[in-house]
């Protein structure tokens, strides 16, 4: 079926179920999956370098495929390597390690006031809180800050229209985009997608409009009226290189990449912690035993002192990847992983079958973050113990190569200083108890659709 039409994968993409699909197919045929008549899906770690990796200037490059074009023009859509690598070192400056000392500030002020929210919301331990929501508050307002110079308010209100909107908003603008460019989608998607589509439509247009007047707002703000640190436009703004329309698609591009990437990987985190108590322990243990109040709690400090902190943040981008399917990439007519594929032929690495194969890791379903606490051989080097074998370059959460993910650093800080304080500042119990599985109701629509998970959080600090 999926050799004669792209209909298949489409309609898998409308159902959720994309990602647990590609992975029983991975399962069933091995290596290489043919997903469309000219699409295939790779599941190797050399796929991820040879599709990925930078490459040497003789080489040819595999583009990102048109999937990715926008109306608006910004860094995720552009196609044509110059291009792409000079708005990459334009965008770069706000993603320095000197801005991300400034960007923590902002990260401590919404963490901050998320831990005095939920306390509020749960009444101290007594009610339920759903996390899923909460994370998405605190993402969005951070993004929001850091973008526009101010909050969306979603934390200090609990709630944020478009917050539930970004999904719907995201998803409808590559539909949206398919229908324009290819005939035959216009017929096809709306039969797909169902009343759903005029949905998304409306959201996508209320969503755009918000963006649209807080990009013009930040356009016409004087400088003299910005918050004293630079947000993620003023390098821009300063050397002139930003056009209004330049700045509608990036920063779309930033609300969405930026919130809903982190706020996945949050739940998902929170989730497993909860799902194997010894694991929230040990975590609360480490934290609790390292730091003596909040303020103590640092970006810094947790990278340098909190090990057990960084295993659970990578397992949980393992077992959880934020982007879960294949990123498409148009081959040039090359070799990838010893097998030559044609020139124009779709090809991708499907991330969740790769985090979760049991032959690049052991017990792969299961959450185990002292995987990523390798022991090594005092006299030899090399890694020794239970995973000892494992490939760690099996996950690849944030991509690699020339179009990886910009905001990595930000979005470790974010991870680490949010699930750090959380687990000093509260004791959780897990409440939901009407999902018996809730990661496999995740539905996968580009970005996570995630259900509530339900959390008591008793305080062990006053705040
Ligand atoms: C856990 C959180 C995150 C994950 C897992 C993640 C993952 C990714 C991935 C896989 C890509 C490559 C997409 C592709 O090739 O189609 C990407 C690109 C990107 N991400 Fe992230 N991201 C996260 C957080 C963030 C944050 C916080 C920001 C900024 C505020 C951000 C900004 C970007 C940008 C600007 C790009 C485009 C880079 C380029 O094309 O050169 N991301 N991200």
């Amino acid at each position: 079926m999926a050799a004669l039409t792209d209909s298949w994968s489409k309609k898998s993409m409308a159902t959720g179920d994309h990602t647990f699909r590609m992975q029983a197919l991975h399962k069933k045929h091995g290596d290489i999956v043919r997903t469309g008549p000219n699409t295939l899906s790779f599941a190797t770690v050399n796929a991820y370098r040879d599709i990925y990796g930078h490459v040497g200037q003789d080489k040819k490059r595999f583009l990102k495929n048109a999937i990715y074009e926008r109306e608006d023009p910004r860094i995720t859509s552009v196609r044509d390597p110059a291009a792409h690598a000079e708005q990459r070192r334009a965008l770069s400056h706000a993603f320095s390690a000197r801005a991300l000392r400034d960007q923590e500030d902002v990260v401590h002020q919404y963490v901050d006031a998320l831990l005095r929210k939920l306390g509020e919301l749960g009444e101290q331990g007594v009610q339920a809180v759903d996390m899923t929501e909460a994370y998405n508050w605190l993402t969005f307002d951070i993004i929001g800050d850091l973008a526009f110079g101010e909050p969306f308010n979603a934390v200090s209100q609990a709630s944020s229209k478009w917050v539930q909107g970004i999904i719907d908003w995201s998803i409808y603008q590559s539909l949206a985009y398919m229908m324009k460019t290819k005939p035959l989608y216009r017929i096809l998607l709306p039969l797909m997608w169902g009343s759903r589509l005029s949905t998304m439509r409306t959201i996508a247009e209320e969503s755009e409009a918000m963006a649209k007047d807080k990009t013009r707002r930040r356009l016409e703000t004087p400088p003299e009226d910005l918050p004293d640190r630079a947000d993620f436009f003023s390098h821009l703004i300063k050397k002139q290189q930003v056009t209004e329309r330049y700045m509608m698609g990036t920063s779309q591009t930033l609300i969405v990449a930026g919130s809903e990437t982190t706020a996945t990987a949050l739940i998902a985190m929170t989730f497993w912690l909860l799902k194997t108590p010894h694991t929230l322990a040990k975590l609360q243990a480490e934290v609790r035993g390292t730091f003596s109040s909040l303020e103590e709690i640092t970006g810094d400090a947790t990278a340098a002192k909190c090990a057990y902190l960084h295993a659970v943040v990578e397992e949980g981008l393992r077992l959880s990847p934020p982007v879960a399917t294949a990123l498409p990439r148009d081959c040039p007519g090359t070799v990838i992983d010893g097998v030559y594929v044609p020139e124009g032929v779709v090809v991708g690495v499907d991330n969740y079958s790769m985090s979760r194969d049991p032959r690049w890791w052991k017990d792969p379903e299961s959450f185990i973050p002292e995987r990523w606490l390798q022991d090594k051989d005092d006299k030899t080097g090399k890694n020794v113990g239970r995973f000892a074998e494992e490939d760690k370059r099996a996950s690849q959460p944030f991509s690699l190569g020339p179009r990886a993910c910009l905001g990595i650093n930000l979005a470790y800080v974010e991870m680490r200083i949010m699930l750090a304080k959380l687990v000093f500042a509260y004791d959780l119990e897990l409440e939901s108890t009407e999902i018996a599985d809730w990661n496999r109701a995740c539905k996968m629509y580009g970005l996570w659709k995630k259900p509530p998970c339900m959390v008591k959080l008793r305080p062990h600090i006053t705040l």
